[in-house]
């Protein structure tokens, strides 16, 4: 999804402006991509979270990167194609290698889309290949 997510040290905030193509019914976003929004910044947020609690610099080896066991999406209303969305993650549990991520998506100030993602941390080998990948 190329998105940039930001953890301001409680949450973090991801903000995408879905183009004509994403979308099912005329005038609306289409769910799987409001669902990709949720999984990508579920992983990345774990991830944010996962540096902060170790009081490390994001980023930085060895590297803390987490595989979506789990993704739930609940559409709360349908959300408008053309404003620009806010995607919002924030650590609801954190034990071992799992992090669970509540997220939820804004347009125009209104909650429309609402889900859960169950991180894990990756393995060593997928990690190689996410930081090698084109
Ligand atoms: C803000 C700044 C951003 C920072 C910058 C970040 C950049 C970041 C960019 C990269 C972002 C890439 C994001 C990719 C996101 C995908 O697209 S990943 C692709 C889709 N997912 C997959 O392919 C995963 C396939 N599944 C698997 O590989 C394995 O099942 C898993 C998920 C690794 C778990 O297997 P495992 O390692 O053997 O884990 P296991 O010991 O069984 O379980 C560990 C814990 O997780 C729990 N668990 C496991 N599976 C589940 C499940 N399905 N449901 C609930 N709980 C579960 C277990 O119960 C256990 O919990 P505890 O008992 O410890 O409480």
């Amino acid at each position: 999804m190329q998105i940039k997510s930001v953890w301001d040290g409680n949450e973090a905030i991801a903000r995408f402006t879905p183009r004509p193509y994403h979308t099912a019914v005329p005038g609306y976003v289409y769910g799987g991509l409001l669902a990709s929004l949720i999984d990508c910044h579920g992983t990345g947020t774990a991830s944010a979270a996962a540096y902060a609690v170790t009081g490390r610099e994001p980023g930085t080896a060895p590297y803390l990167r987490y595989l979506t066991a789990s993704l739930r999406v609940n559409f709360l209303k349908p959300t408008p194609l053309g404003p620009e969305l806010v995607i919002h993650g924030r650590v609801k549990e954190m034990a071992g290698r799992k992090v669970v991520v509540e997220a939820w998506i804004e347009v125009n100030g209104e909650t429309t889309v609402q889900g859960e993602v169950v991180a894990v941390q990756a393995p060593d080998h997928m990690i190689e290949a996410l930081l090698n990948r084109a």
